[in-house]
């Protein structure tokens, strides 16, 4: 029998599901407490996780995933159903394995077969899936790329240059990663192309939807790491930028289990399940600050300072919640400034832009409080001071800690870019250490201003993303739009 062109696009679509890189601006280590939040801003850099039928006589059962910018990275595992209706799954033998793949499809496929007809779900897995996965440039740094094609890794005009998704010239295990949360953008777009392939969802606009994605996510990065964590990087890649307030890690400990029955697991990771306790209130940067983002060269293990930094808040309890209180007074304060900024520009959005362009002129140290009835600029003033504080607070936790949260090095790097006109924030997202920065500026040339010190930097090597803040969350990609 021939198959005709609607039957075969009917049988074999393609799904394609993206979600976003983060940067946690305010709230590392105090986000790990539900007592705190913090404000995470998604970025345009995005992972993309692309699902077709594989089809072809050895198809049946088979799932195979490459990661095309790496080397090794071509997985293949074999799923099918029990006569009890379970998911049989298992890799096969291969040079290298991917746990969060592994994970994620071990167990998503575990909640799609719970939630959908099995002879739909044998149906699809017969012809077998064929899963691609890449990820913006900017995930990763790019040095032999960029050697290579004898670019400077400190410009940032060199990154513009390289092809989309360019070839990293290492396997994920040696690759260097530049902070924006892959891990967690990867599960995410995984989680969602899934569950959309096999059409447990129709879209990720519904509320209820975007829910079983997150948890769903969040459990599956949880178990990949071995760890329950505050999970605000899958909260980034699932809901773009917000103010994140953490789950209780109660609800992930019992299903942590290699073993987990698919009843228990489905139910605790349903969207109607309300013991999930997340709480998300959308916010983005207000109109006009541009966020510019860079890697450092020496990196810092993030892990190894969270641990450091929870042991010293275990054994001095009481000095540790005074700065964390006063540390998350700050935070909050930094969040209602941008709230009251966008609100003022659309109250009078020509005074908005006009007050920002003229404070764009002078360094922030210089932006006077000025007359009463200026309440953009009074704003900004306030802005200002209360993200010092922030930095000062960090700094006295680097100190009491003998973690470098916001190490000496980095605090003369971005006083430097603070003194630019125009800067508004310059700090060391997440964990800090010797991973990124970031910069918040209100014009082009302030922009330009800051990449040239960064170019010129003596001190370690500070190489710019492209990447900006976007606040969209995971979404459908549709596979006719031109990319
Ligand atoms: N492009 C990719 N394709 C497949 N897996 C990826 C990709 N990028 C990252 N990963 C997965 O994420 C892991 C890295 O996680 P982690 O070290 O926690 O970094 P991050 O802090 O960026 O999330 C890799 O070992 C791999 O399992
Ligand atoms: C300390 C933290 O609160 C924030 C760490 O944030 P980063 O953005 O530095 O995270 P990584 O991408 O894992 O390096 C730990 C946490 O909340 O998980």
């Amino acid at each position: 029998m021939v198959t005709s062109s609607t039957d075969r696009q009917q049988r074999q679509p393609i799904t394609i599901a993206s979600a976003p890189g983060k940067v946690l601006v305010t709230g590392g280590y105090l986000v790990l407490d539900q007592q705190y939040t913090g404000l995470v801003i998604g970025t345009s850099a995005r992972f993309y996780t692309v699902i077709r039928t594989l089809g072809g006589d050895k198809a049946q059962g088979t799932i195979k995933v490459r990661s095309p910018q790496f080397n090794q990275a071509t997985w293949e595992y074999t799923a099918s159903v029990s006569q009890e209706n379970t998911l049989l799954f298992a890799p096969k033998p291969s040079e290298s394995s991917n746990k969060f793949v592994q994970t994620c499809l071990r167990f998503a496929l575990i909640v799609v077969l719970q939630s959908m007809d099995v002879t739909l779900f044998n149906q699809i897995l017969k012809e077998g899936l064929d899963i691609s996965i890449v990820g913006d440039n900017d995930f990763y740094s790019q040095r032999e790329e960029l050697e290579k094609l004898g670019l400077s890794i400190k410009k940032a005009s060199s990154r513009e240059q390289l092809t989309a998704f360019c070839d990293t010239h290492a396997t994920l295990g040696s690759v260097n990663k530049t902070g924006l949360g892959s891990s967690a953008a990867l599960t995410t777009s995984l989680v969602a192309a899934l569950f959309l392939h096999f059409g447990v969802l129709s879209d990720l606009d519904q509320e209820k939807n975007l829910t079983l994605v997150h948890n769903v996510a969040q459990f599956v990065h949880c178990f990949a790491q071995g760890k329950v964590g505050s999970g605000f990087d899958v909260s980034a890649a699932v809901y773009g930028s917000h103010r994140y307030q953490r789950f209780d890690p109660s609800i992930l400990a019992p299903i942590m289990d290699e073993n987990v029955d698919p009843t228990v697991l489905n139910k605790a990771l349903s969207h109607d399940n309300n013991r999930w306790d997340n709480k998300v209130l959308s916010i983005s940067l207000p109109p006009r600050f541009q966020m510019i983002l860079a890697d450092i060269d020496a990196g810092s293990h993030t892990p190894t300072l969270v641990s450091k930094v929870l042991k010293w808040h275990k054994e001095q309890p009481e000095k540790a919640n005074k700065l964390w209180n006063e540390l998350g007074a700050y935070n909050s304060k930094v969040e209602q400034h941008f709230r009251d900024l966008k609100s003022a520009s659309t109250n009078d959005e020509s005074a908005y832009t006009e007050s920002l362009a003229e404070l764009a002129q002078l360094p922030a140290s210089q932006w006077a409080k000025g007359s009463s009835d200026n309440k953009v600029q009074q704003l900004m003033v306030d802005l200002v001071t209360d993200f010092t504080k922030v930095r000062e607070l960090l700094q006295q936790m680097s100190a009491a800690t003998g973690v470098p949260i916001e190490p000496t090095e980095q605090t003369e790097l971005l006083d430097q870019c603070m003194a630019v006109p125009g800067t508004v924030m310059a700090g060391v997202p997440g964990a800090g250490g010797y991973d990124a920065i970031y910069c918040i500026v209100l014009s082009d040339e302030a922009k330009e201003s800051v990449h040239q010190i960064w170019e010129q930097w003596a001190g370690c090597s500070v190489s710019p993303l492209l990447c900006q803040a976007d606040s969209k969350g995971v979404t459908v990609v549709d596979p006719k739009a031109d990319s």
